[in-house]
């Protein structure tokens, strides 16, 4: 059943939104929480090991209320159906949506999720107890996963996540083409003790296959055997042998999975190599936990729902562009750029499911840094700039090393939000206060959060986390009547950038506008 075509706009319930907003836009949220002091009791939800708070946004419980309408009447349940059951709701590629089937790890029906689960196992636990070994028969110290968007940013986030629960392997990765990166980690390696996981859905990926070719380069020159030390994961299995890859190295991806979507897979299998196979069922778990949350709870007990209607409120509304993610662990660090990929990627697009224009904004303009940095960094435009950036808090209630110190992070954590909901009234005449500068030290408020609070970052609540946020784009995708599975756009540079590199390599500029020409032949004068 292909997803439905309803624009949002022509709904009832986006006009009596519109009518609500006009009357609670100037509404502070000071206000309603001094009128209710049971407002939380209200707007939280409990589920596993998740606290999420979301009182401190700009709504009402009418407006709960009427985004959930919309929900219904944009017939949002049929849509999550769509998704679970895997349907081909990617129609501009004519593919199923199975990201879900990947972490079903009881009683999976698709045979090939299941058996590449066990290549997964069994490749993981040899090369981790050393059985398996490279050309020389030194046991492997060394991983670089080679890949880029989806090939490379969920299975770094999780590496990264989940450094506590890390073995004796080290993981590097290496995505950018940049030679000097590359350089940098061939000079702190030993090839004969590095194993080389080349990760490209489509192996056709510029970047992934050119430094591909530099590291299986190195491993010639160190006289190693190629296909002792590259494992590919691929869905195109046949380019893969054709670069050399034994066919029993060969991890499949398959076209029903997006890149973005894939760290579940055996894109995963350098995250699996870090943390271990156990380790690595523990995320999928908790990715299907959310996964049954989502499709069976009712919308306004429903996490990524509910973040996704917040989210279309602000967006579709009061027009706010942007959206924050501030997590208060180093180690996830690289959850913005994971999910400005998640999040940009799929739903910035401006076609409609019917073909036609959108006349109403989509995607949103996702970005953050972990706090506290981000308190003492772009926090300052946060609290009394002109821009509202509604923004998710996420914090763990346990560290993995306890300490009097995750008191004072978190205390941060608290703080942020309660100055943002309340900030801080000051006076205008310098006579009450003696101070001419009491102007500038005044703090509205009014700007909205949602807290994530987790009882500790593990790989079962990191599953779950990275799973709420895949459902929650989904929600807005469809919400905005838009497909969020594919990514013309981006697939058109690749085929752009192809050109130019050919170009570049013989010295043949074509035709292009003016700019582009005057900055390729000026690049060609100074290249030396
Ligand atoms: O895995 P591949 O085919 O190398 O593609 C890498 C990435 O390129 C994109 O197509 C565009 O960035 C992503 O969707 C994908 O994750």
């Amino acid at each position: 059943m292909p997803l439905l075509k309803i624009n949002p706009t022509e709904t009832q319930a986006w006009q009596k939104l519109r009518q609500h907003f006009y009357e609670v836009q100037f509404v502070k949220m000071q206000q309603l929480f001094a009128e209710n002091p049971n407002r939380i009791n209200e707007f939280h939800i409990v589920w596993n090991d998740f606290l999420i708070d979301f009182s401190k946004n700009r709504i009402t419980n009418t407006t709960i209320d009427l985004l959930t309408e919309l929900a219904d009447e944009v017939q949002l349940k049929a849509g999550i159906e769509a998704l679970i059951k895997g349907e081909t709701i990617n129609e501009t590629e004519g593919r199923k949506v199975l990201h879900t089937d990947l972490r079903q790890l009881t009683n999976n029906q698709n045979q090939e999720v299941a058996a590449a689960l066990d290549q997964i196992q069994l490749f993981t636990e040899n090369v981790i107890k050393g059985h398996l070994k490279g050309s020389t028969g030194l046991p492997f110290t060394d991983v670089i996963n080679i890949g880029i968007g989806g090939s490379d940013l969920g299975p770094k986030l999780v590496t990264e996540a989940l450094t506590d629960y890390k073995n004796h392997l080290n993981v590097h990765y290496i995505s950018n083409i940049d030679n000097d990166s590359i350089q940098s980690l061939k000079n702190k390696l030993n090839p004969a003790t590095t194993l080389v996981v080349i990760v490209s859905k489509s192996f056709t990926t510029l970047e992934t296959i050119s430094n591909a070719n530099i590291f299986k380069q190195w491993l010639l020159q160190n006289n190693l055997k190629t296909q002792d030390h590259l494992v590919a994961v691929s869905s195109n299995i046949p380019e893969a042998v054709n670069y050399g890859i034994e066919t029993q190295n060969i991890f499949p991806m398959w076209d029903y999975v997006g890149g973005r979507y894939s760290l579940w897979s055996a894109v995963g299998v350098s995250t699996a190599l870090a943390i271990g196979f156990n380790h690595f069922k523990e995320l999928l778990n908790g990715a299907h936990e959310m996964d049954v949350h989502f499709a069976q709870t009712p919308f306004k007990q429903n996490i990524p729902v509910v973040l996704a209607l917040l989210s279309v409120w602000y967006n579709n509304f009061f027009c706010f562009e942007t959206e924050a993610v501030v997590p208060y662990v180093d180690k996830l660090k690289m959850l913005p750029a994971y999910l400005q990929q998640v999040v940009m990627e799929s739903n910035g697009k401006s076609v409609d499911r019917g073909g036609n224009p959108v006349n109403y904004e989509t995607g949103t303009i996702v970005w953050g840094e972990v706090g506290t940095n981000s308190q003492h960094a772009f926090f300052q435009l946060f609290h009394q700039g002109t821009k509202i950036i509604p923004t998710d808090f996420i914090g763990f209630v346990n560290a993995f090393n306890p300490s009097d110190l995750h008191d004072l992070l978190m205390a941060n954590f608290f703080a942020q939000t309660e100055a943002l909901m309340n900030g801080k009234e000051g006076k205008y005449h310098t006579e009450a206060t003696n101070d001419k500068n009491a102007v500038y030290k005044e703090f509205k408020g009014n700007r909205p959060s949602n807290t994530i609070l987790i009882d500790q970052l593990t790989p079962k609540s990191l599953g779950s986390l990275l799973a709420m946020y895949e459902h929650k784009t989904f929600v807005q995708g469809y919400i905005w009547n838009i497909y969020s599975f594919d990514q013309f756009g981006v697939e058109y540079g690749k085929v752009l950038a192809n050109n130019i590199k050919a170009e570049l390599q013989s010295e043949q500029i074509k035709q292009h506008d003016c700019s582009t020409t005057f900055l390729l032949k000026h690049y060609l004068k100074k290249k030396q």
